[in-house]
């Protein structure tokens, strides 16, 4: 069975987020994720890490302004410099966190904004992005998010338009971040879809849909597509990024009948 990592974002929302890397460890998860780590000092959440011998997998750059509705700023050009310290911020976090992924959120794209300026500048950006993070062995993802339902206008909503804006980034360390939930909303045919774009993901997240609740609460079918990951030899982290329906341990049963 995949390698599942918890959301510490989503999941355990009953408790006060640093007391959420305890209760994901003794649930069984290994490897941990939230949104972002910057409004807490990186001591103390290496201590978490470290207490519970818990791998960070990823977090994602500076979004903008989360709370003024900002999704991003990968594709906004007069934000090329906030970009840029964006990166430098994660960097230290991540050295700190021994954390290998980052992901970057393209953003959503003004209605005046052209398009093409808008594309060129996201691909400038992860090419930045990316040169400044090899030296430290860290990937860079980019996430296709859905348009119809969470993030309306956002600028990659799907695997396609996200894998062309990486083949023109053209470099290495750049991978998809392939969420379960979002591709469902967006393009369904999953399975069929991870075959294809397989080589190029480097990090997984998952939902059930529609609702964002654990698996079975939807129309996906986890047991079938989890064997099937298993099938195509991925071997990275997939990452519980859901809104428990109840309490989150009681929500679990997918990963207990899958360990
Ligand atoms: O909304 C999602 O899906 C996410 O993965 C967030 O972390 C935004 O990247
Ligand atoms: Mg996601």
């Amino acid at each position: 069975m995949p390698r599942f990592a918890a959301n510490l974002t989503l999941l355990y929302p009953e408790l006060p987020f640093l007391d959420r890397f305890e209760a994901a460890a003794s649930d069984g998860f290994r490897g941990v994720e939230y949104l972002f780590p910057y409004e807490w000092p990186a001591h103390e959440l290496q201590t978490r890490l470290k207490d519970r011998h818990l791998t960070q997998v990823l977090f994602n750059l500076p979004p903008g302004d989360w709370a003024a509705g900002e999704r991003g700023i990968g594709c906004l050009p007069d934000r090329v410099e906030e970009f840029r310290d964006g990166v430098g911020r994660a960097l230290e976090y991540a050295r700190a966190l021994e954390c290998t992924r980052l992901n970057c959120l393209a953003g959503v794209k003004p209605v005046g904004l052209d398009e093409g300026v808008a594309r060129d500048t996201l691909v400038a950006n992860l090419r930045w992005a990316a040169q400044q993070l090899a030296p430290a062995g860290i990937t860079l993802t980019v996430e296709a998010i859905n348009s119809r339902v969470d993030m309306p206008g956002f600028f990659l909503d799907t695997a396609e338009k996200t894998l062309d804006v990486l083949a023109a980034a053209d470099e290495p360390n750049l991978a998809l971040q392939y969420d379960l939930y979002h591709m469902q909303i967006m393009s369904g045919d999953l399975i069929r879809s991870l075959q294809r774009y397989l080589s190029f993901i480097g990090h997984i997240q998952f939902a059930d849909n529609p609702g964002r609740h654990e698996p079975g609460t939807g129309e996906i079918n986890f047991d079938r597509i989890f064997s099937a990951l298993d099938e195509m030899g991925y071997s990275g982290w997939v990452s519980a990024e859901y809104h428990p329906s109840g309490a989150t341990s009681a929500s679990l049963s997918w990963l207990g009948a899958s360990s």
